[in-house]
């Protein structure tokens, strides 16, 4: 309806009365007088099936918008493209095989859009446009508290540690290893100890900004790396 579009069936329609059962279980029953085209709109096919890039959905609103995510919710798919932007939705549990040494080699084998939407598919596009742009690559990651940023933001780091260190195995001028990837991803805990803080919104909230920026060497293997904190929240 007009304030809050939700997915609805019409479940009877008699006596100047329209009863429409939501897809989320609720019950409204309308004069059918007062529903007008304004008011109630068909779904389109792509909103009743979800679609994996939300620039393919015909019905441009919100409520077509938030019906996909939480259709793709219910089915275990917390991540949607819109074109190149990733959509992830915190599951707030730990979903098998999602991140694991599978799903990486997968996502590094695939250009973006080829399978579904993944946070390793947007680390992938990344690391492959260092070389195809010739430019330095950029992920911008936000979203309210608890959301999932810092989580992402390892998702990300682990990735492209996997990438830098199958790049090492495969280069032939080989470097002594100096476990730079590893000390990359392992300095998540520490920066937490250090800037994290519990609140109502985030058992883990980060109470600061993170620049984190990754230096590549020619061959494809991480050479260094710098975090820069910043936006430092003080209320906790
Ligand atoms: N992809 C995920 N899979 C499973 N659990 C997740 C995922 N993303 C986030 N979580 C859970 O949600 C919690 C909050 O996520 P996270 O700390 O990343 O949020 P945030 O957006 O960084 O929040 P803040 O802005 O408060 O720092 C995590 O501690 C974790 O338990």
């Amino acid at each position: 309806m007009k304030d809050h579009y939700v997915p609805s069936t019409v479940d009877s329609c008699s006596g100047g009365v329209v009863v429409f059962n939501t897809d989320y279980g609720q019950v409204y029953t309308y004069k059918q007088n007062a529903v007008s085209r304004q008011r109630v709109y068909p779904m389109h096919n792509s909103s009743i099936n979800g679609v994996d890039d939300m620039a393919t959905l015909q019905d441009l609103h919100d409520g077509a918008i938030l019906h996909n995510l939480q259709l793709r919710y219910t089915q275990k798919s917390v991540y949607t493209y819109i074109g190149s932007i990733l959509a992830a939705v915190n599951p707030y549990q730990r979903l098998s095989d999602l991140y694991d040494a599978t799903a990486i080699e997968r996502y590094s084998r695939h250009h973006l859009g080829e399978i579904p939407p993944h946070i390793y598919a947007i680390a992938n596009e990344c690391y492959r446009s260092l070389w195809k742009r010739s430019n330095n690559q950029c992920v911008l990651i936000s979203g309210e508290s608890g959301a999932g940023k810092t989580e992402s933001t390892k998702m990300i780091l682990r990735f492209l540690s996997a990438m830098s260190q199958q790049s090492v195995a495969l280069s032939t001028a080989k470097r002594a290893s100096s476990h730079v990837e590893e000390a990359i991803v392992e300095s998540s805990p520490i920066m937490e100890a250090f800037g994290n803080a519990k609140t109502v919104h985030n058992n883990n909230s980060s109470r600061f900004g993170k620049f984190i920026q990754l230096h590549f060497s020619q061959h494809g293997n991480i050479q260094g790396g710098r975090i820069t904190d910043c936006i430092l929240c003080p209320e906790i």
